[in-house]
């Protein structure tokens, strides 16, 4: 004999019906069928019972709509010539439900009795019209009345089986039937009053455990709409998987703490009987879904099996001076809460015992105050303990796994991850039977927090970066180029799935649903059509997006960017920035950044400040790190200034070379900023804040050579003068010239002191062999006395600057 359950899922309409018909028709053996409510159909008729005790008529119309609903799938499944009995049938169960419903009505009353009543229509009448339709196809069945075989007390609701009796009743009926095939509703029972009963939301899949323990059956079958048991809740983790066996206490605790693919009583009876337990998928039964049998036969691998929550519970806390060291205070609260049936799903008490932690469903919390306020009247007045805290608005996060207690780390691996993530943990517990590690933490972050963990537990294969772009122009344009490049490579080779999320330039933003990314073949087109560009609105739905590893890549030169990094740092999110207004900020700005950054977890990385793609900051990180000491740094920082020099000659302009540059797109989006040495200035003063200098803009001296009167005005009045002091420009060329020289803007720090300034540069120079736009590098330290290490290369452009990002961007997957 083997049971099978066919949830609401499973029976939602007249197709699926066909296609747990066909399941049921290909089981050889002996069997006994167990079906849910057409999917919806309880939370329908329950909203129902609810509207018509509030006095609202509307309850006609949900009645009517579910009267409809029931009518249109036996037609759409029966032949005409069967139609009629089950069409009347139908039409009597909603004629009683009818009356049922008037007089709730009528006396503003839902008892849970009445109730109980009320939904146990949803399981009579799909398990009659899928036996009317078994019958019209032939197959051989009986219809058993689930609320004669199945004998509860009277705790309507949560009826508590009578085991007793319900085994003797179930292994008799089936026995004298000489059927081969049952059909029976699930979730109903009676009890020794014959008043109907119910067995708790999602009681079908213990009617079938309950039916497979009574007949001793060689396996019970979940049947359902996914495959089987998941290593987590798949409407949440993309990637979560099969698990493909499990032992029954895993499968418990899953079920437990969230994993609503089964509903927890369901394992006891079959579990005592020792009987193999299939959690299977109606839409692709071939597939072989989860067994869950004994803890010996279980031998899978993973060390953690699953991970689950409860997304609405409420913390209260009970705490006082007087409760140290005094027995009972424990046993009174939780006699409160249990004389109230208010279930305590997770407790933790510190060891100074001065405080008490439990949380409890969200639903019985204003219950939960009054009771233990009350019970605790007399310490309360003598102010022996605190009025009872309660903190709503939160959820439990648990990872399950028989294996776990031979491991250590487990836990460390668990909070470390949600850690960087910038979730707080509230509470934790851990059940001495070490197989289930659970934690506290905010409701706004469950989501984060169960892909966070089966990312760390299960997807060490796969990480994944949700990036947010700000600046798709010059740079950020060729970076979206290069991230489409690589996204295949970055996936095979290093198990990164990079997934920009959001972008945004001056004008516009885009944002893509969770789950879904921007497309990076289309997304000039998408950024055309999307929302106008708010900066203040981009940073809110960054943050209320809440993904893990969430990267903020700032592309733009914009001081207003700059000033959202503190935000997205607090909430742990990583900053990516090429903009160098932050990094050259005052110095307590620049301090204050990178201890956000370390306080929450997250990254500020900025290696293209100075040098563009050039590892020039990692480089000063890594000898500091590793205990050298910067004595001198010497350096040519613009790639403009070079550009500019080594093409200028006195044949062409100056400012026309000048212009070259800009559209070339080497310079600042103001060229002053490069012809001024502002920019030089920021980047000697960036490395010497990186050295370990507290140094600010005002102690840089800078030797500019553009005449003051190239300052005043705009840009356009800028290369006018310019041209204007063409002679000047010539006289320095010349000059340097005439010497065998090279002009050179040259940047240099040593103790403690940092100078920017045009310079002539001798042929043995390290500086004299840089062409076009190159920068140069050179760290004098206590390791490199006499030769320099010297970082060389490409100083400026849209590529090489995109490709610095983009290595930044990959530093924060594997810091
Ligand atoms: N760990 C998990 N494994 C599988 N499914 C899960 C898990 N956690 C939550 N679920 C959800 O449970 C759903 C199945 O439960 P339920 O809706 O009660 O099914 P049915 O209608 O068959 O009774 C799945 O569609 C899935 O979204
Ligand atoms: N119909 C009941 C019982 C049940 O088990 O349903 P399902 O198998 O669809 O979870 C409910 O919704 O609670």
């Amino acid at each position: 004999m083997k049971v099978l359950k066919f949830g609401g899922s499973s029976v939602a309409n007249a197709e699926n019906i066909q296609k747990v018909v066909q399941i049921v028709k290909n089981e050889q053996q002996p069997k006994v069928v167990v079906v849910s409510a057409l999917g919806g159909v309880t939370d329908q008729l329950i909203n129902a019972g609810t509207l018509a005790e509030k006095g609202d008529e509307s309850y006609k119309e949900v009645l009517q709509a579910l009267e409809t609903k029931h009518l249109d799938t036996a037609r759409a499944l029966l032949p005409v010539t069967h139609q009629s009995s089950c069409l009347s049938m139908v039409k009597q169960h909603f004629n009683e439900l009818d009356e049922i419903c008037n007089s709730v009505f009528y006396i503003r009353e839902l008892s849970l009795r009445t109730k109980d009543r009320i939904i146990s229509f949803g399981e009579l009448l799909s398990s009659k019209i899928i036996s009317a339709f078994m019958s019209s196809a032939n197959i051989q069945h009986e219809w058993l009345d689930s609320r004669k075989l199945i004998k509860t007390n009277n705790n309507f609701g949560f009826a508590a089986v009578n085991f007793k009796d319900t085994n003797e009743i179930i292994s008799s009926t089936v026995a004298a039937s000489g059927k081969q095939a049952f059909l029976a509703p699930g979730f109903i029972a009676s009890d020794a009053n014959s008043n109907t009963t119910t067995l708790g939301r999602g009681g079908s899949d213990y009617t079938a455990a309950i039916f497979a323990a009574a007949l001793d059956a060689s396996a019970l079958e979940i049947w359902t709409d996914v495959t089987g048991m998941m290593t987590a809740d798949p409407r949440w983790v993309a990637n979560a998987k099969t698990i493909n066996r499990t032992s029954y206490q895993e499968a418990m605790e899953l079920s437990h703490f969230g994993a609503k693919v089964i509903y927890p009583p369901t394992i006891q009876p079959v579990m005592q009987k020792n009987i193999p337990t299939w959690v299977k998928n109606t839409f692709a039964p071939n597939e072989a879904g989860t067994v869950i049998e004994s803890a010996g036969e279980h031998d899978g691998s993973e060390i953690i099996t699953g991970i689950s929550s409860i997304n609405s519970v409420t913390l209260l806390s009970l705490e006082g001076s007087g409760m140290v060291g005094i027995p009972g205070f424990s046993k009174r609260l939780f006699e409160a809460l249990a004389n109230e049936k208010i279930n305590v799903i997770l407790i933790t008490q510190s060891s100074s015992e001065h405080s008490i932690c439990v949380a409890i469903n969200a639903a019985d919390a204003a219950k939960a105050k009054n009771v233990v306020d009350a019970a605790f009247e007399t310490e309360l007045n003598q102010k022996k303990v605190d009025p009872l805290k309660v903190e709503e608005g939160h959820a439990i996060i648990a990872l399950v796994g028989d294996k776990m207690k031979s491991h250590p780390g487990i836990a460390g691996k668990m909070f470390g991850a949600l850690g960087r993530n910038g979730i707080n943990i509230r509470a934790i517990a851990q059940g001495s039977s070490e197989r289930n590690i659970s934690a506290v933490i905010s409701v706004a972050d469950v989501k984060k927090g169960v892909n966070v963990l089966h990312e760390a537990f299960f997807e060490s294969v796969h990480k994944q970066l949700n990036v947010f772009i700000v600046g798709v122009g010059n740079v950020g344009g060729k970076l979206m180029e290069q991230l489409n490049q690589q996204k295949q490579f970055l996936l095979e080779h290093l198990n990164l799935q990079v997934r920009v999320t959001g972008i945004a330039n001056s004008k516009q933003m885009l944002f893509v649903d969770n789950g879904n990314e921007i497309d990076l073949r289309s997304w000039k087109e998408a950024l055309k059509n999307a929302q106008p560009m708010e900066l203040e609105r981009f940073v809110d739905t960054v943050i209320d997006k809440n993904l893990r590893n969430s990267v903020f890549v700032d592309v733009t030169a914009n001081a207003d960017v700059a000033a959202v990094y503190n935000r997205l740092l607090e909430k742990s999110i990583s900053i990516v920035a090429c903009n160098k207004i932050a990094a050259s900020s005052p110095y307590s700005n620049y301090s204050q950044l990178k201890s956000t950054a370390r306080e929450f977890n997250a990254e500020y990385r900025f290696e293209t400040n100075v040098g563009a793609g050039l590892p020039v900051i990692g480089t000063l990180n890594d000898l500091r790190r590793s205990g050298d000491q910067v004595n001198k740094i010497q350096a040519v920082l613009s790639g403009t200034l070079n550009f500019v020099f080594n093409n200028y000659d006195g044949s062409r302009p100056f400012a026309e070379v000048v212009k070259q540059a800009q559209d070339e797109g080497y310079t600042e989006p103001d060229p002053r900023l490069d012809l001024g040495g502002t920019d030089v200035m920021r980047k000697i003063m960036i490395l010497a804040r990186e050295a370990g200098e507290q140094i600010e803009m005002d102690d840089i001296t800078n030797n500019y050579f553009l005449p003051a009167s190239c300052f005043d005005g705009s840009v356009d009045d800028f290369y006018k003068e310019m041209a204007n002091q063409e002679a000047h420009f010539k006289a320095l060329y010349e000059e340097a010239a005439a010497k065998n020289c090279k002009l050179k803007f040259v940047a240099s720090f040593e103790n403690g002191k940092a100078n920017v300034g045009l310079q002539h540069i001798p042929s043995h120079s390290d500086f004299y062999h840089l062409y076009g736009k190159d920068n140069i590098v050179l760290f004098y330290t206590q390791r490199y006395t006499d030769q320099p290490l010297v970082v060389k290369g490409a100083g400026a452009g849209a590529d090489v600057t995109a490709s610095g990002v983009f290595a930044d961007i990959l530093r924060i997957a594997a810091p």
